[in-house]
This record gives C-alpha cells, structure tokens and sequence, in this order.
C-alpha cells in the first residue's frame, strides 16, 4: 500500500476540483476525492490513481461522516484542499445561503479542526481554501455565496494561526477560470470583459496556484489573488 499522505480535493468530480486531482497524480501524489454521486463515465474510464470517496457536506451529519470514515481508514494527507462549492444566485433566498454556510464554512470548519490529526508531524502540511474573487467588492446578486466564501477567507487567518507551524493554511481567490456549459455568449462576453486581461483561463491557473502555496514553505495566513486584473476595471 501506497503511504505517501494523500491530497484531499472536496467536490473532485469534475472541472476544476477534477482537473487538479489528474494533476497531482501526474505530479506522484495519491489522491482523493469527494463527490456526492459517483460518475457513470467512470465505469468505462476509471479514475487513475484517483480514490473517490461519497460524502455530501448539506448536513452536519455529512461531513462527520466524512471525517470518520477518513480515520477509520487511517487517512494521512499531505494536503486538504477545500474545492467543493454551490454557486447560488439570491433567488435560493434562506436555502441557499444554509446550503452554501454548510458546504462553504462549516465543512472546511470541521474538517479543518476533525482532520489536522492526519497529517504527518515531520513532513509539509497544507490546507487551501478555494476562495471567490467576489469577496473583495461583495456581489449585487450571490450576496450569501459572497458571504460565505468571505467566511471561508476568514477562517483561512483563523486556521493559519492555530496551525502554524506545523500546517499551513491559505486561501486562493480566482475571478472567472471556467464558464459553464449553459453560459450564454452575451454572458461570457460580459464575464471576460470585467478582467484586465480579458481572458478564460481553465483550471490549470488553480493547479498553479496551489503548488506554489505547497511548494513555498513562508507562505501561510494569506489569500492568493487569481483574478486576471479585475481589480484594475
Ligand atoms: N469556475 C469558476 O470560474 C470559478 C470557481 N471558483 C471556485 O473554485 C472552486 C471550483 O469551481 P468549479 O470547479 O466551477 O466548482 P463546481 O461548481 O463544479 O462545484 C464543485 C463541486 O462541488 C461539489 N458540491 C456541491 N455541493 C456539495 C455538497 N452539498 N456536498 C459536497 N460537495 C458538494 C459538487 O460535487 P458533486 O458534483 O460530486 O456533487 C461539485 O462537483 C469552487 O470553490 C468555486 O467557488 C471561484 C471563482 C470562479
Ligand atoms: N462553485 C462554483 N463557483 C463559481 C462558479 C462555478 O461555476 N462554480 N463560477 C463562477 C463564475 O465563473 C464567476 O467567477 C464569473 O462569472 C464563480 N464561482
């Protein structure tokens, strides 16, 4: 059995979560991966070197169960990477923003607290929050999932605090890195527009973004910008 500590991607199954984990196999690393549903795809191409595990974080219950099963299997990991996410508008009103709370704060929280134990105390340690551009001017119309991925960010110094030395812990902030299927051309017009550079990256710019804050060992406590220059529009 393989007892290299694993990396942990929350909601892995597809786009960027997915994308990072083929990376990291790519880079050595064994990996995991939460998803709600496993993928019918998989069946014909399965997941190489890629271990899914069931867990869905709308309830507490979920997300100890989650955390249980990761001890019972004796889980050690390398890094936890916080991924898994709902994009909801404010038409969701209070379900939304409980959905988004839960799957945005309270999983990273109490896989943060229920989880440092598993990582190796002679070896490098990260936790990385996937953060949302959004939170620096807020958001007209995602006001709960601004709130909550603002949150996650604050957490991030939180948790960096508690955890220092021994685990780093950082937050990444992207803008736009990947439309989605039903995004209309005047939508993703719009979407482009709002950046310096003007562009839709693809997930490899997070794959990036989070082997820097692995590999630098001075960097803990701080939320990376990944944004494209909207800061500059
Ligand atoms: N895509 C983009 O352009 C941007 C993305 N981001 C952030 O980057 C990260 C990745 O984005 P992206 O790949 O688009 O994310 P997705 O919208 O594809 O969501 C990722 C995964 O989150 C999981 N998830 C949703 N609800 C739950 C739940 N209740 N319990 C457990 N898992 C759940 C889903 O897993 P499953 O399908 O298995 O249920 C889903 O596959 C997110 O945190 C996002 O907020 C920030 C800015 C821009
Ligand atoms: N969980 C998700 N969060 C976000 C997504 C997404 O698809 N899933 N997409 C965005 C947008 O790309 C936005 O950054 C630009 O329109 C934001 N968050």
């Amino acid at each position: 059995m393989n007892d290299t500590p694993a990396v942990l991607i929350t909601g892995g199954a597809q786009r960027v979560g997915l994308h990072c984990a083929r990376r990291f196999v790519e880079d050595g690393y064994p990996v995991i991966i939460t998803c709600r549903r496993l993928r019918q795809e998989w069946q014909a191409n399965p997941l190489q070197g890629i271990e899914p595990i069931l867990a869905d974080f709308s309830t507490q219950a979920g997300i100890e169960r989650l955390v249980a099963q990761l001890h019972e299997r004796g889980t050690r990991l390398r890094a936890l990477i916080h991924n898994a996410s709902l994009w909801l508008d404010d038409s969701h009103a209070g379900e939304g923003f409980q959905q988004m709370f839960m799957i945005h704060m309270q999983a990273p929280y109490l896989l943060n607290l229920a989880c440092a134990d598993l990582f190796p105390n002679d070896q490098p340690a990260d936790i990385i929050h996937l953060s949302d551009d959004v939170t620096r001017r807020g958001s007209a119309k995602h006001i709960a999932y601004a709130a909550s991925k603002s949150g996650l960010e604050g957490m991030t110094r939180s948790f960096a605090t508690r955890f220092a030395p021994r685990i780093k812990v950082n937050a990444i902030a992207p803008a736009l890195i990947m439309f989605n299927d039903g995004d209309s051309p005047a939508y993703r017009e719009r979407a482009l527009a709002k950046s310096a550079l003007g562009l839709e990256p693809g997930p490899e710019v997070v794959y990036q973004s989070i082997r820097y804050l692995m590999d630098n060992p001075y960097v803990t406590g701080t939320c990376l910008e990944l944004n494209g220059g909207r800061h500059l529009k």
